[in-house]
């Protein structure tokens, strides 16, 4: 077992605690009897914990953890009057800054990091940044908790964390999509709407396995593609014209823009 600390999820039986919690017992990082999960009501996740501790009392979470994930909705945390002042404290939460954080719980050790849900089947690009009081080993097992939902990556600047809500906190939300759009378009022509459904999810999740390995580039395939000059380049050619860059950053520019007045 990697992690033998005690881990505190406030927020623990939501949709990314309960996620994250399930995924470092899978993993073989967590033991679950190590694993203490909080929240307001007894509604439980949807993914098994085994041998996880449930709570209201976050008050009693905090004090049986070495380590205590924020997992509560932004507009919740100013609620949650917690003193984690000897913990090291890592937060999910989409905008709530460091210094929001450790003015609120007195912690000094604070992480922040923006999973997604893709987590759940333990796909989640995860980045995460750390205050200068975290220690290397802190880092080392955050480094594990997000591996086990996926892939952790260290920042250096906590700005990138705020601009990762938008882009990697999606999660599977842009490929949904652009699925959705090329799945309507497929009907709109007429063909049928399972099979337009079938079509869509193929491209986006199985033709996209062409880019997904790490020595491969999604940049060549399209310059590949438009030199070929044939009906792909027709297509992204017609995209690019009609500035398929500039309504992607739009809407990334309104992710960090939402971020940011979450933290209000
Ligand atoms: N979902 C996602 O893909 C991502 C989410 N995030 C961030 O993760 C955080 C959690 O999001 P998500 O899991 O989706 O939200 P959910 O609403 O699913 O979960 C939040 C949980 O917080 C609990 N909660 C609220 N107040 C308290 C409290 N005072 N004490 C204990 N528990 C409390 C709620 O419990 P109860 O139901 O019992 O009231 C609820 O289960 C957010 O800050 C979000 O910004 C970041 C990246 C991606
Ligand atoms: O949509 C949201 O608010 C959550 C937080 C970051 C990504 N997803």
């Amino acid at each position: 077992m990697a992690i033998n600390a005690t881990v505190g999820i406030i927020g623990g039986n939501g949709w990314l605690g309960n996620t994250m919690a399930s995924a470092a017992v899978a993993s073989g990082v967590m033991d679950g009897r190590r694993l203490i999960l909080s929240g307001r009501t007894d509604r439980r996740g949807a993914l098994d914990v085994p041998g996880a501790t449930h709570t209201r009392n976050n008050h009693e979470l905090v004090a049986k953890s070495d380590i205590v994930i924020l997992s509560v909705r932004p507009e919740d945390f100013a609620d949650l009057h917690i003193d984690a002042s000897d913990k090291l404290v890592i937060s999910v939460m989409a905008g709530v800054t460091a210094q929001d954080i450790a003015t609120r719980s007195g912690a000094t050790r604070i992480v922040r990091a923006i999973p997604n849900a893709a987590a759940s089947i333990r796909h989640s690009f995860t980045p995460w940044f750390a205050t200068p009081g975290v220690s290397e080993a802190d880092k080392r097992i955050v480094q594990e908790l997000f591996d086990a939902c996926g892939e952790g990556a260290e920042v250096l600047q906590e700005a990138h964390i705020d601009y990762c809500v938008g882009m990697t906190g999606s999660g599977a939300a842009f490929p949904a999509l652009l699925a959705q759009a090329l799945q309507a378009h497929a009907v709109a022509q007429g063909l049928p709407a399972a099979f337009a459904a079938r079509a869509a999810k193929g491209v986006v999740a199985q033709a996209s396995q062409l880019f997904a390995r790490e020595d491969s580039d999604p940049g060549a395939i399209v310059r590949k593609m438009i030199e070929y000059r044939g009906t792909t380049a027709a297509a992204l050619q017609t995209m690019l014209d009609q500035d398929f860059n500039r309504i992607i950053a739009s809407g990334l520019d309104a992710a960090a823009r939402k971020a940011a007045s979450l933290a209000k």
